[in-house]
Parts: structure tokens; C-alpha cells; sequence
């Protein structure tokens, strides 16, 4: 069974203010003062609670900054809360910074050897899915020179083919990757589609609100940081799109608060 269960869940970061200054004011407080930068507090998560089981196919939408994609690495176990519990239960699949981790050094075969490990796989069950993901991402012998010498479309190829190559229970998409040439990306799509029948439980953060309503049975609208509602796809997307039209909601949202911290 899979399973996403998170209560009163907050994140909070820190952040140091790039402030300009001028020569002499840099001399001056580095040698007097010490060099500050004040750093901003960014709650970037607030009080969260969301429960969600097998079948659930669950759409986070909302403005630039509002949180979704924090929510989703949470979810991931990439940030810890701050405050409040996160409980995850199954075989994750995160499709979001995918090319992140790589060892440049190594071969693309030792690379899918790595991943597919730190993804869960045991030294029998990797045996089967190296040819696989090698097939996939069609780097050839490009598979035997260290990924530093890749281009960065065939990093996402490599990338793409390993993190798609375990079954997931719960799977976390962050916007639909575009990977590689065209020809990469309609087998990319395919391969996405069918990852997100099969999984158990999907959570997708997009801008694409077709998308959402085509894929999602529950949508989450986020704003500053907290869930301002969640339900039906069809209402809340409405909703969102009533509120979108107002002045109000039409710059980027800030995080849910930003406050000034002594560096
Ligand atoms: N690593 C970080 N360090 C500091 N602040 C961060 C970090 N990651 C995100 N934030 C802040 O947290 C807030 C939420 O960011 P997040 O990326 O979750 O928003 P989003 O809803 O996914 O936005 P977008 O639609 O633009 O992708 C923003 O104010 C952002 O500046």
C-alpha cells in the first residue's frame, strides 16, 4: 500500500541577503564589524496537512513561489520539516532534478549502476535493468566515457532512463520534463504516462492546468505557502483561475512569510 500522510507540516529556510555595498563600506565593516549579511527567514511551507492513499492522483497548482515544488521535495524526503511529521509509505519515484548526483568522473554504465542502488535496487535486480536503461537512453558507447564529456541533453537521456526504470508506488513529478531531442521526448512522454498509470499513488505539481484536470482526481491549490484549498479538480481549478483574474494574485507570490533574521 502507499501512502503520504503529512501533519501540520512547515519549512523554513534561511537565506542571506545579497545587499550592495560600496568599497569602502565592504573595507569598513570587514575590518571593524565583520562582514554581515542579514539573513531572511523564508517560511516556505505552512502548516500543512494532506492525506492521500492508493489511486490518489493528486495536482498541486498555484503562483510562482507559493510552495508546490517545496511540497513536493518534502514529500520526497529531500527537505525535512521544520516542524510537524511527514510519513511516506512506498517505493518513491521523484521526476524532478533528475540530472542532480551524477558522478562526472564515472562511465554512464557505472552511473546506472550507482543510481540504480541509492533508487533501492539490490545487485540481482540491477542486473536485469542495466541492459534496459541502457536500451532506453540510446547512448550507445557513449555509456563507456565518464558523463562530464555528455552534452546536457544526454545527461537528462541518462538521467530520465534511470530514474524511470523501478516501478514506484508513489510517484512525484515536478512539471512534465521536456527530455532530449523530439524524437526522446515523445518515447519520454510515453514512458511517463505509463508510470503514472501504474504507480500507486502520483503527486504532479503544474502550471498546466488542462493537464491537471486531465490526470488528477484531487487538486491542491497552494498560495504563500499554505493550502488555501483542496477537492474536485473541476472547483478548485475554477476557483484558482477566479482568483488568478484579480490584481490582487497577478505579481508572484512571496513564500508564506519572509522575515529579517540578525546575520
Ligand atoms: N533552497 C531554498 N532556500 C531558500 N529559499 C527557498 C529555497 N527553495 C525555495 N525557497 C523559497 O520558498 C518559496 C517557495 O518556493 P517553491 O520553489 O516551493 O515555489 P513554487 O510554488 O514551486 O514556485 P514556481 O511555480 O515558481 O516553481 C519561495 O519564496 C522561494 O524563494
Amino acid at each position: 500500500m502507499a501512502k503520504i500522510e503529512l501533519e501540520n507540516v512547515s519549512v523554513t529556510f534561511t537565506a542571506h541577503q545579497q545587499k550592495r555595498v560600496s568599497f569602502k563600506e565592504y573595507l569598513v565593516r570587514g575590518l571593524f564589524f565583520g562582514a554581515r549579511n542579514p539573513a531572511l527567514r523564508v517560511r516556505a511551507l505552512e502548516g500543512i496537512n494532506l492525506s492521500a492513499r492508493d489511486g490518489d492522483r493528486i495536482g498541486v497548482i498555484g503562483h510562482n513561489g507559493a510552495g508546490k515544488s517545496t511540497l513536493l521535495k518534502t514529500l520526497a524526503g529531500v527537505y525535512p520539516p521544520t516542524a510537524g511529521t511527514r510519513e511516506v509509505e512506498g517505493k518513491i519515484c521523484s521526476l524532478f532534478d533528475i540530472t542532480l548526483g551524477f558522478e562526472f568522473e564515472a562511465s554512464g554504465w557505472d552511473n546506472i549502476l550507482y543510481r540504480a542502488y541509492l533508487q533501492g535496487e539490490t545487485p540481482t535486480s540491477v542486473r536485469d535493468k542495466v541492459d534496459q536503461i541502457a536500451e532506453f537512453s540510446e547512448l550507445g558507447d557513449f555509456l563507456n566515457i565518464a558523463v562530464r564529456n555528455y552534452s546536457a541533453g544526454m545527461q537528462m537521456r541518462l538521467a530520465f532512463s534511470i530514474a524511470t526504470a523501478i516501478e514506484p508506488e508513489v510517484l512525484l513529478i515536478d512539471e512534465v520534463l521536456a527530455v532530449g531531442d523530439l524524437a526522446f521526448q515523445n518515447k519520454a512522454k510515453a514512458r511517463m504516462k505509463e508510470l503514472m498509470k501504474s504507480s500507486r499513488l502520483m503527486v504532479i505539481v503544474a502550471h498546466d492546468l488542462n493537464a491537471i484536470l486531465d490526470m488528477c482526481t484531487h487538486v491542491i491549490w497552494m498560495d504563500h505557502g499554505q493550502i488555501v484549498a483542496q477537492g474536485p479538480p473541476k472547483e478548485i481549478v475554477e476557483r484558482y483561475q477566479e482568483a488568478a483574474g484579480q490584481p490582487a494574485h497577478a505579481a508572484p507570490a512571496p513564500a508564506a512569510e519572509l522575515e529579517l533574521q540578525a546575520a
